[in-house]
């Protein structure tokens, strides 16, 4: 872009549309939500914006400051991985939830959805990216099969350093590489992007001398897409890291907005917690584009682990929370819709739709002997899926079940870093609205401590003692 004028135009002509008509009484009847009931929370309403703004002042949500405070570690990460990217063939991430989920989402999103099978050449000169977030024994060795060790370099990334399956995942590639390579050449294999101080990969990274990276102490790991738990492996294939954080700073002035009405992440909370009061317990996002369809798994962690809590901030018994769905539209449609349509109403359903697709697919004009068939011929793959999505829209409209729809004008590094910041924000906004903590999961921690009482890690003596005395299981209740 030649000038800043230029660079505005286009960022404006890139702004991401969010359609709640279909989520109104006016449109979906007693289902929907009436204009009256957001009148109602104006108090509520007011309580969680001013909470957001005092939290974001006192450093108590960290994350809303990435798009603006990075400028350094965009750079360095730059640096890091032209200094590197000619040496490796393979970019292998080792992490978890926040720590992979974000990745796989943005690569998927930007990149060819074949992008480890083309060529380095075609690939930009990027190595390959595989992401590792499982403990599935399986997978792990079918993994190391498919690589070359002396060509691939591992990105362990975790927040708290404690985490059983990426720390466990770590000491096994650790040791396979030193025995292949020897222990000084391993460590040019191995990068850590963790806690500046806290955890056990800090001290580790620090005292074997591997490169890393820091996540901020003050973002937790479903909000940390956009440190270098996200950023390094996106730059690694090639992704313009600047244009994803500008992209989220963008939607972080739209956010601002303070009419209600125009703050896409403010009635995007808003609508989900009249809904959830409305017994609608189950968002459903469902993008109409394979570029997108992993941002529902990064979506699905964090507004799960966000908001479903058994206490509210005074410590009643509250028990909230929407069970996330994905699907993907036009596949889904031949397996979930029909209950999305017609069963209960217990839903709000998220399309994502894309204006400009990144190709056009045109279908033969053939068969026009044969009606039911000929219809097709000429038009294009695009305008299908588009109208497959509006034709969905409507059905569901006309069985009265609420939904809206998010629209990015194209699926590139500046729409991805708004739909990524959006969510993030109405997730905070959604947990305010609920009067629950959306940054912390005791429900994740209290399996996680399970685990090592089992393992018997020291100091958790306690905790296997209680789960010894847990209730035996009734032979009666087994087949
Ligand atoms: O980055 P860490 O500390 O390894 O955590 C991985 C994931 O585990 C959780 O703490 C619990 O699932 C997530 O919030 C986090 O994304």
């Amino acid at each position: 872009m030649s000038n800043r004028f230029e660079q505005q135009t286009w960022r404006e002509s890139m702004k991401l549309r969010l359609d709640f008509n279909h989520m109104m009484t006016a449109f979906v009847g007693e289902s929907g939500i009436d204009e009256s009931q957001i009148a109602a929370i104006e108090g509520q309403i007011e309580a969680a914006e001013k909470a957001m703004v005092d939290k974001r002042a006192n450093g108590g949500m960290d994350w809303r400051d990435l798009p603006y405070n990075q400028t350094e570690v965009v750079a360095d990460i730059n640096d890091y991985v032209e200094s590197v990217k000619d040496d490796f063939d393979a970019f292998v991430v080792l992490g978890i939830g926040g720590s992979a989920l974000g990745p796989i989402a943005v690569q998927q999103a930007i990149n060819h959805p074949y992008y480890n099978e083309l060529s380095k050449e075609q690939r930009g000169g990027y190595p390959k990216l595989y992401v590792a977030d499982n403990v599935d024994p399986e997978k792990l060795v079918s993994l190391l099969e498919v690589l070359d060790l002396e060509k691939t370099l591992f990105n362990v990334i975790t927040k708290s350093g404690s985490t059983s399956e990426t720390m466990s995942q770590f000491m096994i590639i650790k040791k396979i590489l030193e025995e292949k390579l020897g222990a000084e050449k391993a460590k040019n294999h191995i990068v850590c992007t963790t806690d500046a101080k806290n955890g056990n990969l800090r001290p580790i990274a620090d005292q074997e001398g591997y490169k890393s990276f820091i996540i901020p102490a003050g973002v937790g790991g479903r909000f940390s897409e956009l440190t270098p738990v996200g950023l390094l492996p996106a730059a690694m294939c090639g992704i313009n890291i600047a244009e994803l954080l500008a992209g989220a700073g963008y939607m972080d002035e739209l956010c601002k907005t303070e009419d209600t009405f125009k703050n896409p992440a403010a009635m995007y909370a808003i609508l989900h917690y009249l809904g959830m009061k409305k017994g609608k317990n189950i968002s459903v996002i469902m993008p109409y584009a394979d570029t997108l369809k992993f941002i529902g798994d990064w979506y699905a962690q964090l507004w799960a682990e966000s908001l479903g809590k058994k206490f509210d901030n005074d410590g009643n018994v509250v028990h909230v929370g929407q069970t996330p769905v994905r699907a993907l539209g036009a596949t889904d449609q031949h397996s979930q819709v029909q209950l999305y349509a017609e069963g209960p109403k217990d839903k709000i359903i998220v399309f994502v739709g894309v204006d400009q697709y990144k190709t056009s697919l045109n279908i033969p004009k053939i068969y026009g002997d044969i009606p039911s068939l000929g219809f097709l011929g000429g038009e294009t793959h695009n305008k299908l899926i588009q109208t497959e999505q509006m034709a969905t829209e409507y059905a569901l409209l006309k069985g009265g079940q609420a939904n809206m729809t998010i629209t990015l004008p194209e699926v590139n590094e500046f729409t991805l870093g708004q739909i990524l910041y959006l969510f993030e924000v109405a997730t905070g906004f959604a947990g305010e609205l609920l009067n629950i903590n959306a940054f912390d999961q005791p429900g994740v921690e209290e399996g996680k401590n399970a685990t090592y009482a089992m393992f018997g890690r020291p100091g958790y003596e306690k905790k296997k003692a209680e789960l010894d005395a847990r209730p035996a299981k009734n032979k009666k209740y087994m087949i």
